[in-house]
């Protein structure tokens, strides 16, 4: 078992200096350019934001043309009027800021994820299993597998500390299922698809609900809260606290997600681009921390089994549009994904067929 390092233990500490592991490499630090294109060294924050989509929109043209526009472009838009309770997403925010914020150390280690594997359920700070060379993230997390019933384990949520907290989870989880839902039917439509393709090509929905808190970081200039990465899974629903730190990568810049709170922030991942044979993107994003302020986000991923086979609609292949991706039985895409690591698009561009 790895020591029980949690970032927020360390700031509490009072360090004023952020520990060698946490030191990003010069090209992955938040400031650097070298990203972007062109060296036309634009501004990091400037003006542009992911699209807004209205899901309310009674013009159904309207609403499917700015989807498509939004996955092929971005990958990732902010939802309203979707249908999710505001008070739900306030609550859960709440919750999850009095587990980090309200509970000593000690209670909250109880819940602790097993550091030693990948993706274990529970309270923990690392993505990946860390080596010696592995540059941490800073940020501490706690996750829950939600979605089917049968992988929840009520007695893995702090009910003892936190009263609500199973009932808001529960309720979240519900919500988050129903959104993902019509997200992935209005998906599908937009590409001229039946609208359940994207349903059924996924199938039963495999949901993990992770709540990630970024303690304020004495010198955020040299880390990252989360490293660049896409999600593998299907589709992730994403809600922040009015803290910055989440950012998408568009054309090569990196592009700051102004927090809306009444917004969701959708994010498509690897498996979408996948079955959409790359005419939608999974975005690729990163979360950055600041000096000041502690930044909570609640992420809800929605994955296929892992023994579900996942390959290009054959809809979408004509001979204007080659097949681009080859077949891949999704657990070995998250195998693979958490042993070389998520940078950049390398486990889909392994999966590229020669064209
Ligand atoms: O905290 C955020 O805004 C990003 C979280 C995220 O990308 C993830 O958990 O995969
Ligand atoms: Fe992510």
């Amino acid at each position: 078992m790895e020591p029980l390092v949690r970032v927020q233990n360390l700031v509490q500490s009072g360090v004023s200096q952020v520990p060698r592991q946490y030191i990003q490499p010069l090209e992955s630090r938040p400031n650097n350019h070298s990203h972007d294109q062109n060296n036309n060294h634009t501004p990091q924050s400037s003006n542009i934001n992911i699209p807004l989509i209205d899901l309310s929109n009674p013009n159904d043209t309207i609403l499917l043309d700015s989807i498509r526009h939004a996955c092929r472009e971005w990958g990732a838009f902010h939802v309203i009027n979707h249908g999710v309770p505001l008070k739900l997403l306030h609550d859960v925010r709440h919750v999850g800021r009095s587990f980090f914020e309200g509970c000593p150390l000690t209670d909250k280690l109880e819940y602790a994820c097993d550091n030693a594997s990948a993706a274990s359920e529970g309270y923990g700070s690392k993505l990946l299993v860390a080596n010696d060379d592995t540059v941490l993230d800073w940020r501490d997390y706690f996750d829950h597998h939600t979605l089917p019933l049968t992988r929840r384990n009520p007695s893995r949520w702090p009910s003892k500390l936190i009263p609500n907290y199973g009932k808001v989870l529960c309720d979240y989880s519900d919500e988050m299922k129903l959104l993902c839902e019509k997200l992935l039917g209005f998906i599908s439509e937009s590409l001229g698809l039946t609208s359940s393709y994207m349903k059924d090509a996924v199938g039963e929905l495999y949901q993990n609900i992770t709540i990630s808190y970024y303690p304020p970081c004495p010198q955020p200039e040299l880390t990252l809260g989360l490293q660049s990465h896409s999600d593998f899974g299907a589709l992730t629903l994403l809600i922040q606290d009015d803290v910055e730190g989440l950012q998408v990568l568009k054309d090569g810049h990196w592009v700051t997600v102004q927090p809306l709170s009444e917004a969701i922030v959708v994010i498509l991942s690897d498996q979408t681009q996948i079955l959409t044979n790359g005419e939608y993107i999974s975005a690729i994003h990163r979360a950055i921390t600041n000096a000041s302020r502690a930044r909570l986000s609640v992420a809800t991923f929605h994955d296929p089994a892992k023994t579900v086979k996942i390959s290009p609609a054959s809809e979408l292949v004509s001979k204007s549009s080659l097949l681009r991706y080859r077949q891949v039985v999704y657990g070995d895409y998250v195998s693979s994904w958490y042993t070389k690591g998520p940078e950049g698009k390398r486990n889909l561009d392994a999966l590229l067929l020669d064209s």
